[in-house]
């Protein structure tokens, strides 16, 4: 069985040319990014001395590395992009994985499990579909603007901590529950919505876990249920608040 590998390469790099070295490792990475041999990669830039920059690599094994990629052609053309750079290298050596080694006890964010931003706009994409061609909702929804699913995924995002990037682009919690103000929302619409929400997290392959999950749905149940309030004919509009921030709640995410 061959033991994979991880090839560190450290460079000193004048400050004045790591504009240009970023620019040219971010070329080159697409070499590694298709080569079969690397199963992955990172260039990362010391905190104490923006000179000192040191690329990590896990290769498959290191003759995979050596016999493989070495002599392929995306060798030639990833060389080609980060030759200037040669000499700047301090050290370039390949080492063993050894049993010493674990993971620490941070939280994930129910964002970063989601699959970040790219997941929340796959699953509004999918949900919107679903809501456009529901018997239930497709009236309420009748005329949606074009960015709105694309405005639904921000705030999801956001919610379940990652950027703030509704709050800065379009407003904060008043702003969105002002949204649902007078549009009468019955309690079947919003079953229905929590619904479709679910079965689009199935197909946009979100995950399944029991943990993330559940989290998932409270924040539906929660965000609907105010939806509905808001949207009664006299409820007045909300005060400005902080966009809610939701977490795990009893059940943090496991972790065989
Ligand atoms: C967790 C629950 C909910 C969330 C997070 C949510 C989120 C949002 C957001 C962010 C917007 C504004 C989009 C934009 O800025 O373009 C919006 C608008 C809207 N939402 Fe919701 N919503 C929820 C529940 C519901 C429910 C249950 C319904 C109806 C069944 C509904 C109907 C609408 C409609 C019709 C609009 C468009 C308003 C307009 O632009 O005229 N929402 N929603």
């Amino acid at each position: 069985m061959t033991v994979q590998t991880v090839e560190y390469i450290r460079y000193r790099i004048p400050e004045q040319q790591s504009a240009q070295f970023l620019a040219a490792y971010t070329r080159a990475a697409r070499h590694l990014a298709a080569a079969p041999q690397c199963v992955d990669y990172e260039l990362a830039r010391c905190e104490e001395d923006f000179e000192h920059f040191i690329l990590r690599i896990t290769w498959t094994s290191t003759e995979d590395h050596l016999e493989g990629f070495r002599k392929s052609e995306l060798f030639s053309d990833f060389l080609a992009e980060i030759r200037p750079y040669v000499g700047n290298i301090q050290e370039m050596r390949h080492y063993k994985p050894t049993t010493v080694r674990g993971t620490g006890a941070s939280v994930p964010t129910l964002y970063a499990w989601a699959g970040g931003a790219e997941a929340f706009s796959r699953l509004t994409e999918v949900f919107y579909d679903k809501v456009l061609g529901d018997d239930v909702l497709a009236p309420v929804f009748a005329g949606l603007a074009p960015e709105h699913a694309s405005h639904v995924a921000l705030w999801l995002g956001e919610v379940f901590g990652g950027p703030p990037a509704y709050s800065e682009t379009q407003g904060g919690h008043g702003h969105m529950v002002a949204k649902h103000l007078g549009k009468g929302i019955t309690e079947a619409q919003r079953r229905r919505w929590v619904n479709l929400l679910q079965d689009a997290a199935d197909e946009a392959g979100l995950p399944t876990d029991a943990e993330f999950r559940s989290a998932f749905v409270a924040y539906a149940e929660w965000g609907t249920r105010l939806a509905v309030y808001f949207s009664s004919p006299d409820a007045a509009p909300p005060a400005e608040q902080p966009v809610p921030k939701w977490h795990w709640g009893a059940a943090p995410p496991y972790r065989p």
